[in-house]
C-alpha cells in the first residue's frame, strides 16, 4: 500500500494535537491531498482547521489507514466509534504510549491489522525517529505502509518484537524531553557562574544542537567525539569526572530515569 492507496481510500486521524498534527503536516508537505484525510478531534487547532482536511465529519467506511494519536487515557473512550473499521482491510497505526497490542485487540477485536509506532517530537521539523512493530495480523505490506506514513516526519526503524517498545519509549519517545532538560540545566549552570540568562541559553542550545548534528554526521563514535573534546588533565576531564561517576553521575541517573519511564508506561497500559 502506498500514498496512492491512502489518497484513494483515505486516512482517518483520531486526535490531532502535537503528534498527530506533526505527522499530518509532514504528510501534507509530502504530497498527500488534504481531501484524503479525515480528522476526529473535539478541539481542533487553528492550523488544523485551515488545512482543508475533513474535520469531525462522516468518515469513510473502509479507509486505508486509521492513525490513533489521542492520549492513552482517552483511547478506551475514543476507540469504539472506529470499531466497525477493524478486522477488515483497514490498517490501524497507533502512536500512543502504554497501550499494548493485546489492549487494542481487546478493544477492537483480534482480527485488527495493527502497527504500533513510537515517534518523538522532532517530528515537528521532520527530524523525528519512529520505531514500528506490527501485530500478527499485520502483513509485510502493512509495515511498509506504516513506514511510508512515519517517514513523512523523519527516520523509521523496525523492531523485532513488541517487548522492545518500552525501552524505545524510554530512550527516543521521551528522549527529547531529557535533552531539553539538559539545555535548561546547562544554561542554569552558566547563569549561576555569572552569564546573562539569554547568553547562557544561546550557548547551551547551540552546544546541544551542534553536538547532536556532529554525532549524527561524523563517522566517529560518540565516545571518540567525547574524547576529542577532552584534553588529558584539562577542564573537560574535570567535568566528566563528575558526570561519569558510576555511583552519582549520569550513567546511574539515566538508568533510573529510563526505568521510571518504563514503569509508568506499564501502568498506563493497565
Ligand atoms: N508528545 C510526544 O512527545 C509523543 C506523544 N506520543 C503519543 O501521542 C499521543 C498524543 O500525544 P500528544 O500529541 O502529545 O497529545 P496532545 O494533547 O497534543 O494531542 C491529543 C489530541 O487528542 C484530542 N482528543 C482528546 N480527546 C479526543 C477524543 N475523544 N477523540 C479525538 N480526539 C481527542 C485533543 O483535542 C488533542 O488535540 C499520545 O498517545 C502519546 O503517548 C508518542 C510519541 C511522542
Ligand atoms: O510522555 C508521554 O507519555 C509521551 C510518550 C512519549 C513521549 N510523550
Amino acid at each position: 500500500m502506498s500514498f496512492e492507496t491512502i489518497s484513494e481510500r483515505g486516512l482517518v486521524i483520531l486526535g490531532c494535537g502535537r503528534m498527530g498534527g506533526a505527522i499530518l503536516e509532514g504528510l501534507l508537505k509530502g504530497g498527500l491531498p488534504a481531501n484524503a484525510v479525515w480528522v476526529i478531534d473535539p478541539n481542533p487547532s487553528g492550523w488544523l482547521t485551515g488545512t482543508g482536511v475533513h474535520l469531525n465529519t462522516e468518515l469513510p467506511a473502509e479507509p486505508a489507514v486509521v492513525l490513533l494519536a489521542v492520549k492513552p487515557q482517552m483511547m478506551a473512550d475514543a476507540l469504539p466509534q472506529l470499531q466497525a473499521m477493524a478486522g477488515g482491510d483497514t490498517l490501524f497505526v497507533t502512536v500512543a504510549a502504554g497501550i499494548t497490542m493485546e489492549g487494542y485487540e481487546r478493544m477492537l477485536g483480534g482480527e485488527t491489522r495493527l502497527v504500533r509506532a513510537m515517534p518523538n517530537t522532532p517530528a515537528a521539523i521532520g527530524r523525528g525517529v519512529t520505531a514500528i512493530v506490527g501485530n500478527p495480523k499485520a502483513m509485510t505490506g502493512d509495515l511498509d505502509t506504516a513506514e511510508a506514513l512515519m517517514s513523512a516526519v523523519g527516520q523509521v526503524v523496525r523492531l523485532e518484537n513488541e517487548g522492545q517498545m518500552d525501552a524505545v519509549i524510554g530512550v527516543s519517545g521521551s528522549g527529547p524531553a531529557y535533552v531539553f532538560h539538559l539545555i535548561e540545566v546547562m544554561a542554569a549552570a552558566g547563569e549561576a557562574e555569572g552569564l546573562a540568562p539569554e547568553l547562557a541559553l544561546q550557548l547551551a542550545k547551540a552546544t546541544v544542537a551542534g553536538a547532536g548534528a556532529l554525532a549524527e554526521q561524523s563517522d566517529e563514535t560518540p565516545s571518540k567525539l567525547r574524547e576529542n573534546v577532552t584534553s588529558p588533565g584539562g577542564t573537560t576531564a574535570a567535568a566528566l569526572e563528575v558526570l561519569m561517576d558510576p555511583q552519582t553521575g549520569m550513567p546511574p541517573l539515566m538508568r533510573r530515569a529510563v526505568a521510571a519511564n518504563i514503569a509508568r508506561n506499564r501502568e498506563l497500559g493497565k
